[in-house]
């Protein structure tokens, strides 16, 4: 395939290097408003950019017919508009917050988990992410979907972060430390113990290499907006 990295910062170089080891080309990469022209000629874009960068350039690639995957964190707020455009425009569109195999895996048991933890009394959730001190968004991304997670399988309404009082909110804890690529622990607790869930990162390699293979994926679907589980239930048959 012919790809557009969108964002060329830590994961963009990342993509580049695991895309080209797998056969692919890449026509652009960018750390600026991609170009309508020169974004035309790749098969597929995949955004790793900013916050505040993220909603143009992945409006942008649909509304020139490619295909795009976003990984970028902190612009949810305009998720629905793109599900609004990509219908609109018969557009192809997936976004996850992680797409590292590992975490997705993390997901489908923090489902369990929760839902256990829900069928039984007096355990309170809590969150906690430690990411590098670039990182512009918090809480992550990933801890936002954990969050939502256990959201639906308790009676909880909302997350905080940083903890504020009230009972119904999970507290979340963002930790920003030196270079730590991504830990996210969910953990029940009573009076009496506590479980923990926990996934730790050991480089980017597995974010880069989960993007593509979802870029590789998303190539081969029909027009519409797709989530990372539905890559990873293929990839596990
Ligand atoms: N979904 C996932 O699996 C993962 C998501 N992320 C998220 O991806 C995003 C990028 O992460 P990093 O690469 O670590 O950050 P980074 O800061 O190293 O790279 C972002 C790059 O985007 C560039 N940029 C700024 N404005 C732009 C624009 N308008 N168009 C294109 N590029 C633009 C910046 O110059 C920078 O080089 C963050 O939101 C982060 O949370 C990071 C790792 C994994
Ligand atoms: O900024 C990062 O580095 C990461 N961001 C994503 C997030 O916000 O969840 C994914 C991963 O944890 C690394």
């Amino acid at each position: 395939m012919n790809i557009a990295i969108l964002g060329y910062g830590k994961m963009g170089q990342n993509i580049e290097k695991i895309a080209e080891k797998r056969g692919h080309s890449i026509v652009l990469k960018t750390n600026i408003k991609p170009n309508q022209e020169e974004l035309k000629k790749a098969d597929i874009a995949i955004d790793f950019s900013e916050p505040s960068a993220a909603f143009e350039n992945i409006s942008l690639a649909i509304s020139v017919q490619v295909p795009v995957i976003s990984g970028t964190t902190g612009w949810l707020d305009d998720y629905d508009k793109v599900v609004e455009l990509c219908k609109e425009k018969s557009g192809h569109f997936l976004y996850a917050s992680n797409f590292s195999v590992g975490v997705n895996l993390f997901f489908k048991l923090n489902k369990y988990f929760s839902k256990l933890m829900s069928s039984v009394e007096n355990y309170q959730p809590e969150l906690e992410e430690t990411h590098h001190i670039h990182k512009k968004d918090a809480p992550s991304g990933t801890a936002i979907s954990l969050a939502e997670q256990v959201i639906k399988e308790t009676s909880y309404e909302s997350w905080a972060c940083p903890p504020d009082d009230s009972q119904n909110n999970i507290p979340i804890k963002a930790y920003r430390e030196g270079e730590v690529f991504g830990d996210h622990c969910v953990t029940f607790s009573s009076e009496i113990d506590q479980l923990s869930i926990k996934h730790s990162a050991k480089s980017r390699q597995g974010f880069a290499l989960g993007a593509v293979m979802a870029a590789e994926w998303l190539s081969k679907q029909k027009p519409g907006v797709y989530q990372m589980a539905q890559v990873l239930d293929d990839l596990i048959k």
